[in-house]
């Protein structure tokens, strides 16, 4: 059986950071963010039902999804949030599981900022989750997207706590420092994955 790590934290808390460093270690890592594009790609079922629901405003000249315009939409809008979750979280999961079936490093990273809220974990046999302030996620996400303040801390609500996501923590890795201390720590877990998989076998 596949040994899964569960990555999870909240937006901006370092998530794809982290799994940088995984994958330099050739560790194969499931992204949801990533699996989330591809099932809204042009010619999706997901993208039809988008655009059936919101309007042809919510796609770009080329036909593709305007990220920007949903985002807005749905992080205002609690009702519209619990539609777009609902088509979308079924296609995800079920696109995740294809993947992590493909997967074939000594064990798997599966990524996911919804893990916990969506009982992803249920697939994993460790939950490793990314941790730093609430101000610095702010901070880093306006920052990287810049998106206003009032976004971001929406997008914060319709997470898990910070307190509630620790205490679902197997391994907490803390990302308030530099990214060679991010790598330190990830080189550390790596070298305890490793050692978990091999038991596992035995
Ligand atoms: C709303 C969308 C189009 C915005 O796209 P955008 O490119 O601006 O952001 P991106 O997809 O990179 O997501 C950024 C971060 O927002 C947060 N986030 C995204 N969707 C959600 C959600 N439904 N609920 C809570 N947080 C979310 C996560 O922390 C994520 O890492 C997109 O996030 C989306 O399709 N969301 C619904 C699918 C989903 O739940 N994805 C999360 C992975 S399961
Ligand atoms: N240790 C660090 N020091 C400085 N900047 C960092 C550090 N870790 C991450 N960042 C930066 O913070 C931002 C958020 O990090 P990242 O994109 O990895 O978060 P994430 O958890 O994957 O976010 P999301 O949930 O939105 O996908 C990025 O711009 C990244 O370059």
């Amino acid at each position: 059986m596949t040994y899964v790590v569960g990555v999870t934290g909240g937006i901006g808390s370092g998530k794809s950071a982290a799994t940088a460093e995984f994958e330099k270690l050739g560790i194969t890592v499931v992204d949801a963010d990533i699996v989330a594009r591809q099932v809204v790609m042009p010619g999706t079922p997901c993208l039809r039902a988008i655009a059936e629901h919101f309007g042809r405003d919510l796609l770009t000249d080329k036909g593709e999804l305007d990220r920007k315009a949903l985002r807005q939409k749905i992080f205002s809008d609690p009702a519209e949030k619990d539609w777009l979750n609902s088509l979308l979280h079924p296609a995800i999961r079920e696109e995740i599981l294809a993947q992590l079936e493909q997967a074939c490093s000594p064990y798997v990273i599966l990524s996911a900022p919804l893990l916990l809220e969506n009982n992803l974990d249920k697939y994993c046999q460790r939950v490793l989750v990314v941790d730093v302030s609430e101000e610095l996620q702010l901070q880093r996400t306006i920052r990287r997207d810049e998106s206003p303040k009032e976004e971001v801390e929406a997008i914060m609500k319709a997470q898990l706590s910070r307190d509630a996501r620790l205490l679902k923590a197997d391994d907490i890795l803390n990302n308030e420092g530099s990214i060679g201390e991010l790598r330190q720590q990830v080189n550390q877990l790596h070298q305890r994955y490793l050692s978990a998989t091999v038991a596992q076998e035995e």
